[in-house]
């Protein structure tokens, strides 16, 4: 379960969240808005990668006092800076979140991904090499929650089914943040749909 209480986030003085709450268990929800309105905000804050005022409990427990130790998961690149090359960066990963390397190999396999990219980190990566294996790192370990930044944008026609089957099989409850609305018929999931606006949530009932 992810409940986030009077959350709030400023920049200089700028407030790009402003008192939000949300309880989402066992759901998805699909977050829309537009550019600059604080969706990857959101999510980094969820990371715990950035200060926050207010409460963001995963099963309980703060975020900000318990980093990489959730049953939580993210695609957001800024989180996979540890080691040197993504392979390092997978097998800790692994060793944290008790999660098998197998299953992150089969994930490349699986989006025809050269393996050779994993012995570079991820900022040499192509835009399209980044967004997977970003994805693949989010996902290999199973976590119970999970948040995912733009999953299908940049990516080939080719591999766009594979990726949309792995959101459908592999995410159960967490926030997709997307500028692509289409995602939400293609996931044939119950979602649930929000708009972010001034920095607030606000349920869109036409869309689902
Ligand atoms: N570290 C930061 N320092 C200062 N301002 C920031 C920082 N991170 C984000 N912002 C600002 O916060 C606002 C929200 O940014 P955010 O990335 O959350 O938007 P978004 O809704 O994800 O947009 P997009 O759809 O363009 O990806 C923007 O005005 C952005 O410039």
């Amino acid at each position: 379960m992810l409940e986030i209480k009077d959350l709030s986030v400023s920049f200089d003085d700028f407030t790009v969240l402003n008192d939000i709450n949300l309880k989402l268990d066992k759901e998805v929800y699909i977050i829309l808005g537009p550019n600059g309105s604080g969706k990857t905000t959101l999510l980094r804050a969820i990371s715990g990668i950035i200060p926050y005022k207010g409460s963001i409990k995963i099963n309980g427990v703060e975020v900000r006092s318990a980093k990489g130790l959730l049953e939580y998961s993210t695609n957001l690149q800024e989180v996979y800076t540890i080691g040197n090359s993504v392979l390092e960066t997978a097998k800790i990963i692994s060793e944290i979140k008790k999660g098998d390397l197998k299953d992150f190999f089969k994930i490349l396999d699986y989006l025809n991904l050269d393996r050779r990219v994993i012995h570079k980190p991820i900022f040499k990566m192509s835009t399209g090499q980044k967004a997977l294996v970003s994805l693949a790192l989010a996902l290999f370990t199973r976590p119970q929650i999970v948040t995912i930044d733009e999953p299908i944008e940049n990516i080939d026609i080719n591999r766009l089914d594979k990726v949309i089957s792995l959101l459908r099989e592999r995410i159960n409850e967490g926030i997709i943040v997307t500028h692509q609305k289409e995602l939400i018929k293609l996931l044939e999931k119950n979602v649930r749909v929000y708009n972010m606006v001034n920095g607030e949530l606000v349920e869109d009932n036409k869309m689902q």
